[in-house]
């Protein structure tokens, strides 16, 4: 399992009907397997690379499968780095089937989800950081995360890990030739040279981790609860935003009886919906489980979007409510704004501090308040489109991991040890910083990196 030397398949594009379908091919023996069912001018064996080439996929008896174009890739010059066989088919869900059976015929195995890219960073030709971005960038649902994906793909977070870490490398491998060799290297004045250093290596690697929180929240969205009580138009709210009908809408209070998610992008951002079942005593049991699970999504929210009804007037248990919020992950939505308002702002304002937006799901009023809302909540105010931002927690670790060694050899230089004391330190620095890009990286944790990889990927 999972050897590099094997020839590998998958299918690069989703089984369904369309135009065309990809099959990728990758691996020492691609092309010389494929040609076994490939009719065409020429053997794929003798194309040059590189090339896109028409032709047949034919079976064993001969006969025809498919009519496809052929694209031929000779190491190193592949998304792999391998010898590489794309075959364009006709996007069908039986054709592609067929095609891909006979492919794993001539003995080669399916490939296992981001085993492709896994090879192409086992062939060095992306580091891990730049390989860990493909999901994220498949994956991206808002421009945000699409921007910051497509920057680390570009080598962003590379570039700046491996800028750190030659210097690191730079002051210990001086301390080891001035230890070695006192003569030719002095070590007067090394120690506040080195100072300087620390400050700005610890500043850039703090301004990483201290970005992994809001990378998070951009890479897999905000843990949204909209709540509030019944026929306050919470299901209304989630159609809205989602831009179709995925929750019953009735004037009868409690339709919604369970919770009910959808992933809906919100400005720059994406929220991770749950319209909950309206929280109030029942003697419903099915509607009571729902208000227990309602309960308990909005105690894991990261947001609380709540509903009150404007038109009409505030009840005990939106005061109560509203007085327990945390303004820190509330948003208070005064919907049905389109109506004659019985509560504004300011009534909300005597028992809640934070924001206050009005709303209506039928006019839309107030949707750029709310996305300036979230924006003021998650990212200050501003999300900078200039800045970077971590999204995997291997990485804040590895960054954290940095960060300790590099203070360790702060507190040695405070309290005057000798320069052979913390050079150990110093390459503990370089070398959580290497894992980041993959150098040295256990097997376990690249897998892990892969295994959230789609098929084909
Ligand atoms: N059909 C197809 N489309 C695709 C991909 C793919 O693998 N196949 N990609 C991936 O999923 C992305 C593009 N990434 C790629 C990166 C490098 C090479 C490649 O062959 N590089 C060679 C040749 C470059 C050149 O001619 O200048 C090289 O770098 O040496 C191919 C695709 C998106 N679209
Ligand atoms: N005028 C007006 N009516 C609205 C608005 N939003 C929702 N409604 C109406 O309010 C009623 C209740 O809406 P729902 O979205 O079902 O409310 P809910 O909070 O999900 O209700 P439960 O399922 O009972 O918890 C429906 O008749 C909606 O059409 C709004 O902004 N303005
Ligand atoms: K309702």
């Amino acid at each position: 399992m999972n050897n590099i030397s094997e020839t590998i398949a998958a299918l690069a594009t989703p089984l369904s009907a369309s135009g065309i379908g990809i099959i990728r091919v990758s691996g020492d023996k691609s092309i010389e397997l494929v040609d076994k069912i490939y009719r065409g001018k020429k053997h794929l064996t003798d194309y040059d690379a590189n090339t896109i080439n028409y032709g047949h996929i034919v079976d064993f008896n001969g006969n025809v499968i498919d009519e496809v174009l052929v694209s031929v890739f000779k190491a190193p010059h592949s998304y792999t780095g391998e010898d590489s066989v794309e075959v364009n088919c006709h996007g069908g869900i039986y054709v592609l089937r067929k095609v891909l059976s006979l492919i794993f015929d001539t003995g080669i195995r399916s490939a296992e989800p981001g085993e492709f890219s896994k090879r192409a960073f086992l062939n060095g030709r992306m580091d891990l950081s730049e390989a860990e971005s493909v999901m994220d960038l498949i994956e991206s649902g808002s421009e945000a995360s699409y921007r910051n994906s497509i920057r680390q793909l570009s080598g962003f977070l590379s570039k700046k890990v491996k800028k750190i870490r030659s210097e690191i490398l730079h002051e210990a491998a001086f301390v080891e030739a001035a230890l070695d060799d006192p003569e030719h290297y002095n070590l007067d004045g090394f120690d506040s040279k080195l100072s300087v250093a620390l400050t700005r290596w610890t500043i850039e690697i703090k301004k990483l981790i201290s970005s992994y929180r809001q990378g998070s929240l951009l890479k897999e969205g905000i843990n949204t609860v909209i709540s509030g009580r019944p026929n306050v138009g919470k299901s209304s709210l989630l159609n809205f935003l989602s831009g179709h009908e995925k929750a019953i809408v009735t004037d009868i209070p409690g339709t919604t009886r369970d919770m009910i998610e959808d992933r809906v992008v919100l400005g720059d951002f994406v929220l991770n919906l749950v319209d909950t079942a309206g929280i109030r005593k029942t003697s419903d049991m099915v509607e009571s489980i729902g208000v227990k699970k309602a309960i308990k999504a909005q105690s894991d929210a990261e947001l609380n979007l709540y509903l009150v009804d404007s038109s009409d007037n505030l009840s005990d248990e939106d005061i109560k409510f509203l007085s327990d919020f945390d303004r820190s992950s509330t948003i208070v939505l005064l919907n049905k704004s389109d109506l004659v308002s019985n509560v504004d702002s300011d009534d909300i304002c005597r028992y809640f501090k934070g924001h206050v937006v009005e709303f209506s799901t039928i006019t839309g009023k107030g949707l750029d308040d709310l996305k300036n809302a979230v924006s003021d909540l998650f990212f200050d105010g501003n999300l900078d489109n200039d800045k970077f931002y971590i999204t995997s927690e291997q990485n804040y670790n590895y960054l954290n991991d940095a960060l300790k060694s590099l203070e360790l050899v702060r507190s040695s230089i405070a309290n005057g040890l000798s320069e052979d004391f913390f050079t150990s330190d110093l390459y503990d620095a370089y070398k959580s910083l290497g894992f980041i890009l993959g150098e040295e990286v256990e097997d376990d944790l690249v897998n892990k990196v892969f295994s959230d990889f789609c098929m084909g990927k």
